[in-house]
């Protein structure tokens, strides 16, 4: 029990808030009265003193609605809940309330009729017991209790407030009112009863007036019926009271005519007296007990027509707002409290529902905003839907049904709301995924697009390609693009299919009409990046061809080289024009788009005005691989091997293009000069590509002669991403810089002369042979040594042998290593015979002895002689004066020869015609010879080859 708490013995004091306990009062007199004997009613509860004998409030069932100081109880929803358990039960229980005069048993009987614990007066006192209202449930029954204060109380003296609005309280909200009266009462007009019943009428027609929805009965129990007179007897006493009553009423106008039959039913019955007659007493509890409880008996009191059509779960507060206004004294109209318990508890209901919807929705949500398509989202979200309708159907459709019809419709439009945020998200990433494999599958395959088999396909079958596919299967940018654009939007198609909510069917064309937006987007770049990879492919296609025809220009140069070239890159770019517009033309219309009117955009001007973009894009590609061509053409090697060449050709062969032998009488310099000139103006012609032709040639005039031959005049409005090259508009095209012409020349010169320094040898090499009339005197002279050496057996063995050896040598070949032996074996000797006479005069002449080892060090001076070392050491031995003095004295002939002869061996590199041109020049007529034979050509770059 809530409110009360044990204290001493077997008494009890208020307790249930804490703001009013200390004004509850005590009373020892009270006793917990219960029937002695079982009536067969239901026994769960004992009959002992329940509240006397525990000390835990919480343990009691019964709570203090209202207690003496007008408050209302805020824990009657928490104990509809958790202690009467009806919360959930709907329309499925009943209330009963008790109005009587102070004392008169009322809390007693309720004991015995519903097994409660309301407390009861100590026998022999007339106190007040039940103070304010008081709320139990019967025991196994759905009906609650309301033991209500009694009226004509002397603890309130004349203040009648209380007894009026718990009156009021208890007509607004029971549907059975129990009237509590001794039998003694029952006649007496004036008594304290017409008083309540008077004021029991009146209220009734303030709180049902209007609206007549619910009739209540009055159950009269009369009690300490010990008199003969019937029940019915003293009933119809009663009953012509109450009209009396009801007649003398002072009734609003517009309820003038109102019957007391109209409002109220009327049951009588009567109990005997408690204490005298005990065991009646309780047989008559008994029967009234079946009124209650027995929906089958024909004095079944809870009849539909008494029903206040309040749920359970919206009771505590119907009541709550009821008492507030009984208490302020405001006008209680029930309907409109009614309706605005029907709305307060419809919005709870409908807040109470969202949350598990919200919880539903934030998880599809969150794997929809990781990028997933959910397959089942349309189901997902009907079933959602149906689950938090029926949830809030289940509690708010009983509540006034305006107001759930409006709160359902409100909360199926919340709910769609939110669900329409799942299928725009899920549409988002539908089109999302449907551009993206629309890009990623046209992509693929424009890359498998074979261009030489389209062109051929489409010289075989024109119009094949630009209906998509021709017979053969060969791919194309207008087939690709629209079949992958049909499969994108059905794909959209197909995920609002099963992501739409049947009942909301939401309308999509907006999202078609994004991804239509989205593709018509990806088409336009597919399109410009299609051209161009066409274009450059056309381009790699034909690169050799092209290159064969402007190599042989390059290798041929003629005088109008950059004339020829030229002419030949436009006689390309013809024969390859007719592809690249037949190519454009089959990809169709498909990603034409006009940047600058795009809703009227003209596929016809758009067309003409993207051939010309490309057309100059062509040009401009074409162009580029001409660049290339004549780079690659003219790199650093080649360029060497062109001039090279251009110099063997005019120095090595006749103009008829015969070898050319050269003779002592062949005037090599000057050949080699006119040829070297020829050689070398070539790099400056091959440097860069010279445009000042195109003036002269009609040909070239009207084409790259015409300024919008690379820049189309018109302007070019289309969206493509085909970007114009920006060629600067010069005179010519640098493709060897100027520092790399020296450079090359350099190159080439040392090449030049390595050639010049052959045809010399050549010459030499002709005129050292023995001549023809040699041989004749050679006979001449040795033939009678020839004879003696025949005619003498010793030497002619020995010169068989000889000759045996010499052939033997002859035919396997053997004569270089002999004569490598034969030549080491002389030197060694040489050497040695030298240092032997050298040593020899060192012995007689001693002042020779630093010639001697000059002479050794000129021999090393052949790998390094114009090192410093070799002056600092000639310096540090023969002082100052010493290259002056050799320079007058001079030396042999033998030793000069020696020297230039050694020199010019290693004047195959660079550092032996540098030395030998500043160490051999004045030194005898052989040498001077040598020296036109190394000295190198007066260079432009002014190097050191020029002294
Ligand atoms: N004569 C008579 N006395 C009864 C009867 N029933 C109960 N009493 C006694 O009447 C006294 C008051 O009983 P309650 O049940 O407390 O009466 P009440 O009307 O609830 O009292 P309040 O709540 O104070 O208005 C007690 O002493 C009971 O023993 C009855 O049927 N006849």
């Amino acid at each position: 029990m809530d409110s009360l708490i044990e204290d001493s013995e077997n008494s009890v004091v208020p307790e249930f808030n804490p703001k009013v306990a200390m004004d509850f009062n005590h009373s020892p007199e009270v006793e917990n009265h219960l029937p002695t004997n079982d009536i067969s009613l239901s026994t769960s509860k004992s009959k002992d003193l329940p509240h006397a004998t525990t000390t835990d409030p919480d343990s009691y069932n019964m709570l203090q609605l209202i207690n003496e100081e007008k408050e209302f109880n805020l824990k009657m929803s928490e104990y509809m809940k958790d202690r009467w358990k009806l919360y959930s039960n709907g329309f499925d229980f009943d209330v009963v309330a008790i109005l009587g005069s102070q004392s008169t048993g009322k809390s007693t009987l309720l004991n015995a009729l519903f097994k409660t614990d309301f407390d009861v007066l100590r026998q022999g006192k007339r106190q007040q017991t039940t103070k304010g209202i008081w709320m139990d449930r019967a025991e196994n029954t759905n009906i609650l209790v309301m033991d209500v204060e009694g009226t004509d109380g002397r603890e309130r003296g004349e203040d009648q407030d209380f007894e009026r609005k718990s009156a009021l309280f208890s007509m607004a909200i029971a549907e059975v009112v129990i009237v509590n009266m001794w039998e003694n009462m029952v006649g007496l007009y004036n008594g304290a009863n017409m008083g309540l019943l008077k004021t029991v009428f009146e209220v009734n027609l303030l709180l049902f007036g209007r609206n007549r929805e619910a009739k209540t009965l009055l159950y009269f129990v009369i009690r300490d019926h010990v008199s003969p007179t019937s029940t019915e007897i003293l009933g119809s006493v009663v009953s012509k009271d109450l009209e009396r009553i009801w007649s003398e009423l002072s009734k609003p106008e517009e309820f003038a005519n109102e019957k007391l039959f109209d409002y109220f039913d009327i049951r009588f019955t009567s109990l005997s007296h408690k204490l005298l007659q005990e065991e009646k007493f309780y047989e008559g509890v008994q029967e009234i007990w079946k009124d209650f409880t027995m929906p089958r008996s024909s004095g079944y009191v809870f009849r539909p027509e008494y029903k206040r059509k309040v749920p359970a779960d919206g009771f505590s507060r119907y009541l709550e707002t009821v008492w507030e206004k009984i208490v302020t004294n405001k006008e209680l109209d029930l309907p409109t409290q009614q309706e605005l318990l029907s709305q307060y508890r419809c919005d709870e209901i409908l807040q109470s529902v969202l949350i598990p919807f919200t919880q539903s929705v934030d998880s599809i949500m969150a794997k929809i905003r990781s990028g997933d398509v959910i397959n089942d989202l349309g189901s997902t979200m009907e079933k959602t839907v149906n689950i938090t309708i029926e949830a809030f159907s289940e509690q708010a459709s009983r509540y006034h049904k305006n107001v759930y019809t409006k709160k359902r419709n409100q909360l199926y439009e919340t709910v769609i709301g939110e669900l329409r945020k799942l299928f725009v998200s899920q549409i988002r990433n539908a089109i999302e995924k449907a551009a993206s494999q629309y890009e990623s599958k046209s992509l693929s395959l424009l890359d498998e697009i074979d261009i030489d088999s389209n062109i051929s396909s489409l010289s075989d079958e024109p119009s094949g390609l630009k209906k998509g596919k021709t017979s053969s299967g060969i791919l194309s940018f207008s087939s690709i693009v629209e079949d992958n654009r049909k499969a994108a939007l059905d794909y959209l198609e197909t995920v609002v299919k099963f992501s739409n909510v049947d009942s909301a069917n939401w309308d999509y064309q907006e999202e078609i009409e994004n991804l239509n937006k989205k593709l018509d987007k990806l088409t336009i770049e597919l399109r410009g990046n299609s051209i161009q990879r066409m274009l450059q492919q056309l381009c790699d296609n034909r690169q050799e061809e092209f290159s064969g025809v402007i190599s042989d220009i390059l290798n041929s140069a003629p005088t109008n080289l950059w004339e020829q070239v030229l002419c030949a890159y436009i006689a390309q770019l013809q024969s390859m024009s007719y592809d690249v517009e037949l190519l454009i033309e089959s990809m169709g219309t498909r990603g034409l788009c006009n940047e600058s009117n795009p809703d009227n955009s003209d596929p016809q001007s758009d067309s003409k005005a993207e051939l010309n973009l490309i057309r100059a894009r062509f040009r401009q590609l074409l162009f580029d691989l001409l660049f290339k061509i004549c780079k690659e053409d003219l790199n650093d090697q080649m360029i060497l091997y062109k001039l090279r060449n251009k110099f063997e050709e005019k120095f090595r062969y006749t103009p008829d293009g015969v070898p050319k032998i050269w003779s002592s009488s062949d005037d090599i310099d000057s050949r080699y000069n006119i040829s070297k000139k020829d050689a070398i103006n070539l790099l400056p012609l091959y440097s860069k590509i010279d445009f000042s032709c195109v003036q002269n040639n009609v040909e070239l005039q009207s084409t790259l002669g015409n300024k919008a031959f690379f820049y189309p005049e018109e302007p070019i409005a289309i969206s493509t991403p085909l970007n114009l090259k920006k060629y600067s508009r010069v005179n010519q095209l640098e493709l060897i810089s100027s520092i790399k012409q020296r450079e090359i020349q350099k190159r080439a010169i040392k090449e030049i002369d390595m050639l010049f320094l052959d045809a010399k040898r050549s010459v030499v090499s002709r005129q050292s042979q023995i001549p023809v009339w040699m041989f004749g005197l050679l006979v001449l002279l040795g033939w009678n040594e020839a004879m003696a050496v025949l005619f003498n057996p010793i030497y002619l063995i020995l010169a068989i042998t000889i000759g045996t050896l010499g052939f033997i040598v002859h035919n396997l070949g053997l004569w270089g290593p002999v004569m490598g032996i034969v030549h080491n074996a002389s030197a060694n000797a040489t050497v040695t015979l030298h240092n032997l006479a050298v040593y020899a005069s060192n012995i007689t002449d001693p002042s020779k002895m630093n010639r001697t080892e000059e002479i050794e060090l000129s021999q090393m001076g052949k790998k390094s002689p114009s090192s410093s070392s070799f002056e600092k050491y000639r310096n540090q031995r023969e002082g100052p004066n010493r290259s002056l003095s050799r320079s007058s004295t001079g030396t042999s002939s033998s030793d000069s020869k020696s020297s230039s002869f050694s020199t010019f061996s290693d004047a195959q590199g660079v550092d032996g015609l540098e030395y030998n041109s500043k160490n051999t020049i004045d030194r005898s007529p052989t040498q001077k010879s040598n020296r036109t034979l190394v000295s190198p050509v007066p260079d432009i770059s002014g190097s050191d080859y020029s002294d």
